[in-house]
């Protein structure tokens, strides 16, 4: 029986890497310095894996910015505008190359755009999309997955390398061209990957790990004849090949004999999300396939109920003998905090919740011991596991009776507003009395080092109340100032006393704990902690409402307050499996609810209710959408509906694909919308304009995840192209998101082009007129 592991955080237990990637772009550190930090950490991964006793060890899960673009660049899959990086006089070399693919590159009179990036599944993890064209080559261009095989090999730890299986990488990606399917690139894909394996066979791997998360799809015939003819052919080339094909954050469902009947030496299953199928995973497999028990849960933070996975290691065992049984968490750890061990405050984490929880260090241990008890019969720790399982389930921590009751006695006039839209237009509209296309910005203005120092000195208790509060307000005051001077119409306050949108109302409502070091990879050296929902959620006092008057007590124009939704709260955070995401998600709705009445009376009257994560949370498979739709729209409802009809209502959602779920946006009925839409060239206004989305809309006009400075004329042509599809008078202005990651001077540059670029578009309709 095999102690088996997917992939592992490679950010560093301190997130060394986003520390050296960030420098090393900044000109601070070289790249031999970034290389050693990337060298240092792999060698940790490796080698606290072995100690903790998993026999198949990944490597290429390691990546300087997404293991997605890595795939890219393996395989040569490089758009042809990013050739000019390599050339000229920038000394530029292949790792700065795909830094720009990942990031864009503005300098040595270049100027070229980032790749476009979105949501991997259902996580908050983001990935680079391949660019397909018609006639696709693809050439082996990269040495990196043999690179590492070596390096650990080197250190006496022979490495299962992980690749992105090509069914997958391709449907992850998109059509540049018209006239092909991504799919028909499979014939020029395949030699490719035989070239690969043939290289790291020599190189002596025995097992590689081909990730095929697109098996958690709906999948038609054609993909699964994709399947069927890749690995068809990889048994047939290479028999001596042991592939262990994995699939995660879903069941098999309808896909089963897709893969079950596959040639491959192991198939790995998340028994996390979809346990329902297991006898029947059994009862399938050819003889020559073990399983791949994925029991540890990769994407929350709760202790393994011992007693719970040693039944399906029993069954399995049972069914296909020892041999053919391995242990794993369910997806790569990826999506896992580091080490629990670091947690030391217990005023974040009270010692009894922390007994809890395992992060990724623990979870390997959790897959050591499963061994130990099935294999060796070690009972203590199975005792051990089970007493913190029972005083989980038993704790009068988690329980409070008002919170479940007012949930219990939600009506539907409470998703209600007063009047139907239409009507809140007209009466907003003379009330609030905007410009066409009115221009805002997102909520958040670049987190300086300047305000996370202040954040941190306030924590560690270098700064009193009084001081910190103070400090926030003359951020607030100069950014409220800033914004007038560059005539934006509609204000925000900037988010400075705010370490994330997500954590920090976690950091505010009962219910829920957090941690110091939880860090997860969002994107490139982009990492969040999400707050751990333990608990029924009940908000204690105001949140946000002293910020936002402040602000707005500041200025004549109208600021916009700022929450974040019950749906991202949600989804960005740790939550409790012991009752269903739904009931969490209305508790949540009740607090932000609450805090909407708060602000209107207040005489806020414009509030954004951000739901980001929408999209994201969406399953993966059809037939579960419309009950989560469903209750996300209910939940947003019941957090956005006390207010009256002048109040104007916002939301704002990222990386949105909506042509699926346009009906559910508009549903949920928020006076505004705003969303992103620069990287993909305002694509997704079509679903809109299809729909005949009634309400108003400001899609993003420049992409804030590159510190690229976007030029007036090429807004100007993104909201010509918005005109054709939205009615003009519905139509606002603003970035793709928040600006929280930008630096001030292209925050400044990129602004006021974007406000020239709204003054232009308003020129042009009047004279039209
Ligand atoms: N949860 C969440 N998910 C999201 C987003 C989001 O905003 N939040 N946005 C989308 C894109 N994803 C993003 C994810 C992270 C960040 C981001 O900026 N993260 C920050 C960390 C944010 C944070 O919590 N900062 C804390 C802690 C800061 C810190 O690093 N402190 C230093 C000490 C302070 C110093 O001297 O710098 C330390 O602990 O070492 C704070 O500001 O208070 C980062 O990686 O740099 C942006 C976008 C989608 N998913
Ligand atoms: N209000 C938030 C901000 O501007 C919304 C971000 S969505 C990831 O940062
Ligand atoms: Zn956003």
């Amino acid at each position: 029986m095999l102690k088996n592991n997917l992939g592992y955080p490679r950010i560093g237990s301190h997130r060394e890497l986003k520390k050296a990637c960030e420098s090393y772009w900044s000109g601070k550190i070289s790249q031999s310095q970034l290389l050693e930090v990337g060298g240092q950490i792999r060698r940790q991964n490796w080698l606290l894996q072995q100690q903790s006793g998993i026999d198949l060890i990944p490597s290429n899960d390691f990546s300087f910015y997404d293991q997605v673009l890595d795939h890219s660049l393996l395989i040569g899959n490089i758009p042809e505008r990013y050739d000019a990086i390599l050339s000229g006089n920038a000394a530029n070399n292949q790792l700065d190359q795909y830094f720009a693919m990942a990031r864009g590159y503005q300098k040595d009179g270049l100027d070229v755009k980032a790749m476009e990036m979105t949501k991997w599944y259902d996580t908050n993890y983001h990935f680079i999309v391949p660019e397909f064209v018609k006639n696709q080559t693809f050439k082996l261009s990269s040495s990196k997955i043999f690179d590492e095989f070596s390096e650990a090999l080197a250190l006496g730890i022979s490495t299962k390398p992980v690749i992105l299986g090509p069914v997958s990488y391709l449907l992850a990606g998109k059509e540049k061209e018209d006239g092909f399917k991504r799919l028909d690139l499979l014939t020029a894909l395949l030699p490719v990957y035989e070239q690969i394996i043939e290289k790291l066979l020599a190189l002596g791997a025995q097992w590689i790990q081909f990730d095929e998360p697109c098996l958690a799809l709906d999948l038609g015939y054609h993909e699964k004849d994709a399947l069927r003819i890749a690995y068809g052919q990889f048994s047939t080339k290479f028999p001596k090949l042991k592939v262990l094909l994995t699939t995660y954050f879903d069941g098999l469902r309808d896909n089963l004999l897709a893969a079950s009947q596959l040639p491959v030496a192991a198939l790995h299953v998340d028994l996390v999300r979809y346990p329902q199928q297991f006898t029947e995973i059994l009862g399938s497999l050819k003889e020559s396939t073990a399983i791949s028990l994925g029991v540890v849960d990769g994407r929350n933070i709760w202790k393994n109920d011992y007693q719970q996975s040693l039944t399906f290691i029993k069954e399995a065992i049972a069914k296909l003998g020892e041999n053919r049984v391995m242990i794993a968490p369910s997806c790569s750890l990826l999506h896992s905090p580091c080490d629990l061990a670091l947690e030391k405050d217990e005023e974040c984490l009270p010692a009894q919740i922390k007994d809890w929880m395992a992060f990724a260090k623990q979870k390997l241990s959790e897959v050591n011991d499963l061994y130990e008890i099935s294999a060796n019969g070690k009972q203590e720790l199975l005792t051990a596991n089970q007493a913190s399982i029972e005083s989980r389930r038993a704790s009068a921590l988690i329980h409070k009776p008002v919170v479940k009751e007012r949930v219990a006695a939600l009506t539907e006039a409470d998703a209600q507003r007063t009047s139907p839209f239409v009507e809140r237009q007209k009466k907003q509209k003379s009330l609030l009395n905007l410009p066409l296309f009115p221009t805002t910005t997102i909520g958040s203005f670049p987190q300086t080092d300047d305000i996370r120092q202040l954040r941190a000195r306030y924590k560690k208790g270098d700064l009193s109340t009084e001081q910190y509060e103070t400090s926030i307000e003359e951020h607030i005051k100069s950014a409220i100032e800033w914004q007038e001077n560059i005539d934006l119409d509609v204000l925000v306050h900037g988010e400075f006393e705010r370490n994330d949108m997500v954590e920090y109302f976690g950091e505010l409502l009962n219910g829920y704990v957090f941690t110091q070091n939880g860090w997860v990879q969002s994107y490139g050296s982009r990492c969040v902690k999400p707050p751990i929902i333990f608990g029924d959620i009940d908000r204690p006092e105001a949140m946000t409402v002293r910020w936002s008057s402040f602000a707005q007590s500041l200025t004549q124009k109208y600021m916009k307050g700022m929450l974040t939704g019950p749906i991202t709260i949600l989804q960005w955070s740790f939550v409790r499996d012991d009752q269903p995401r739904s009931t969490t998600m209305l508790q949540l709705s009740l607090a932000i609810r609450d805090e909407v009445s708060d602000l209107e009376k207040a005489g806020i009257k414009i509030i954004q209710i951000d739901e980001a994560a929408i999209r994201e949370g969406l399953p993966l498979r059809k037939a579960d959408r419309k009950a989560y739709l469903d209750n996300a729209v209910r939940s947003f409802r019941v957090a956005s509906s006390s207010v009256k009809d002048e109040t104007q209502i916002h939301t704002h959602m990222c990386y949105s694909e909506f042509n699926d779920i346009i009906e559910s946006i508009a549903a949920m009925d928020a006076d505004v919308i705003t969303i992103e839409t620069s990287r993909s060239q305002m694509e997704l206004l079509e679903a809109f304009n299809e729909f005949n989305y009634p309400n108003e809309i400001g899609p993003g006009v420049y992409d804030i995840h590159s510190p690229r400075v976007p030029t007036t004329e090429e807004m100007v042509h993104l909201l010509e192209k918005a005109s054709t599809v939205l009615p003009v008078e519905n139509i606002w202005v603003n970035p793709d998101c928040g600006l929280k990651t930008r630096k001030w001077p292209e925050t400044e540059a990129a602004l006021k082009n974007m406000v020239a670029a709204a003054e232009a578009v308003r020129k042009n309709i009047t004279e039209a007129l």
